[in-house]
């Protein structure tokens, strides 16, 4: 999977308060998604632009109303890399304000056909201010952690209170991730 996934967050239990548009020329497979955070199980409706990498031909409706957006690319894909700045430009112009981003460099278990470095990965997204960590669809390395992690900010949003404890996103999956058991770069 490239290009970009949103998810909206309920308590399990509500009903979710957004839906993937409706558009005949885009394609959303709808996922729901529970993840139990501290207690509380969260439902994560997901889409995927699948088959939609010309960013320009998503509508921006899709994403308008995402409260996260994982954003993928190949690590064996230069161009899919390439294509992540030019998403991030339209995510500012036309998502939430507040919508909570997370980099993903997936293919992690091909390491012998890498030809984006983690560290390019890392560079970018402290540029932009988002976690990052490379995934591995495959093996389900740090896929699991993605999920988790946007669903404990979503909660933590849901539920903040002045007195309450802190949650940073980025801090937490810095904490969590797992690194790809080979990181050579040829
Ligand atoms: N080795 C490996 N292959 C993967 C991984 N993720 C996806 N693939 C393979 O890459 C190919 C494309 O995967 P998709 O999920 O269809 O990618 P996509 O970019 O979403 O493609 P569209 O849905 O057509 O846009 C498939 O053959 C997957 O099996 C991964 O983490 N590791």
């Amino acid at each position: 999977m490239t290009g970009m996934s949103g998810a909206a967050a309920t308590r399990d239990g509500e009903a979710p308060e957004h839906s993937p548009p409706c558009s005949p020329s885009y394609d959303v497979t709808g996922k729901n998604k529970v993840v139990t955070v501290d207690g509380v199980r969260v439902k994560l409706q997901i889409w995927d632009t699948a088959g939609q990498e010309r960013f320009r031909s998503v509508t921006h409706a899709y994403y308008r109303d995402a409260q996260a957006l994982l954003l993928l690319y190949d690590i064996t894909n230069k161009s899919s890399f390439d294509n992540i700045r030019a998403w991030l430009t339209e995510i500012h112009e036309y998502a939430q304000r507040d919508v909570v981003i997370m980099l993903l460099g997936n293919k992690a278990d091909v390491s012998n056909e890498r030809v984006i470095r983690s560290e390019d990965g890392e560079t970018l997204a402290r540029e932009y201010g988002v976690p990052f960590m490379e995934t591995s669809a495959k093996t389900g390395m740090n896929v699991e952690l993605a999920f988790l992690a946007i669903a404990k900010e979503l909660k933590y949003r849901a539920l903040w209170h002045p007195d309450g404890p802190r949650f940073q996103i980025r801090d937490f999956v810095e904490s969590q991730k797992k690194q790809p058991s080979c990181c050579s770069f040829s």
